[in-house]
């Protein structure tokens, strides 16, 4: 495995504390099917630390929902070990360590915006007045305040996600799992999206994981990029990509950003020729 380092401001230095959120080691799953084994992910080794922004990218089919999966106790591997937060990922789940938001919204469309964000306040058992503080507060980070009495069908589809991303972080995870949270959303949209993101990221300072087919938008929000080979899923290259953190959509027409984008191409291109 090839390991590039690109070098830009060391601006998210001081968010990594050294503590490793995921590790995997020799990780591998396979999905036994009628029609045979389906090897899904070989051998990877991986370490997230606390503060990062990291993506995984790599051709449709190649793994990446099926890692994040296991991350999220949602998928048990068949070799190799992991951990989430020190723990088994099942005793992470339990620990209530991570938020998940899916590529659709996934809202209940009877239940009013603030409503949506408070179920799994609701599941914790917290009180009536914590619910409706936490649904402020995050509705608020998440632009919507406003639109608390609304129902999700009166919403766009980037707000819907935007509700889906607040229930998330209500219960205050450090970890936010995120499957192509925009991969449905029209372009512009996408990309304001991303700004938010980004600013959420580093306000929260949460630890993201973060699944995306899109180049400029890996390079984009990203501390860390990691680049994964078509089936079985194997990481090509892990690349640092830390921009400038008050960066704006123009960041994307800068030399570091087109280098690194270039590298992630790069990596991706390599991925496809080893199974020639
Ligand atoms: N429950 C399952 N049973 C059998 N095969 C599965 C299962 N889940 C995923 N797979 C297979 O494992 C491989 C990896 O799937 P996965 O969804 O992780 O890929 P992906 O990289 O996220 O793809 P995409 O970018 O298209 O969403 C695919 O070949 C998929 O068909």
């Amino acid at each position: 495995m090839q390991n590039v380092a690109v070098k830009a401001e060391p601006a998210a230095a001081n968010r990594s504390a050294g503590n490793s959120v995921v590790e995997t080691e020799q990780l591998s799953l396979t999905f036994q099917t009628a029609d045979g084994p389906v090897y899904a992910l070989s051998n990877v080794n991986l370490t997230i630390e606390q503060g990062e922004f990291v993506s995984f990218i790599g051709p449709s089919g190649c793994g990446k929902t099926t890692l994040m999966r296991v991350i999220a106790d949602l998928e048990q591997p068949t070799q190799g070990r992991i951990t989430v937060n020190g723990v088994t990922p099942r005793d992470a789940r339990l620990n209530r360590a991570y938020g998940y938001v899916f590529q659709a919204p996934a809202l209940y469309p009877w239940r009013q915006v603030d409503r949506n964000v408070t179920l799994p306040l609701e599941i914790m058992g917290l009180s009536k007045d914590e619910q409706a503080q936490r649904a402020a507060q995050y509705l608020e980070l998440v632009n919507l305040k406003g639109f608390e009495k609304k129902f999700p069908w009166q919403l766009s589809g980037g707000m819907q996600q935007r509700v889906s991303i607040a229930r998330a972080l209500s219960f205050e995870p450090d970890l936010l799992l995120m499957d192509e949270p925009f991969g449905a959303l029209d372009e512009i949209t996408r990309d304001h999206l991303n700004e938010q993101l980004l600013r959420l990221w580093e306000k929260t300072q949460k630890t993201v994981v973060f699944v995306t087919h899109s180049i400029p938008e890996a390079v984009f929000l990203s501390s860390k990029i990691v680049v994964m080979s078509p089936r079985p899923g194997r990481i090509i290259d892990v690349i640092d990509c830390n921009l400038p953190p008050d960066r704006t959509l123009d960041a994307r027409e800068t030399p570091e950003f087109l280098e690194i984008a270039h590298r992630v191409r790069e990596g991706l291109r390599a991925g496809h020729s080893y199974d020639d």
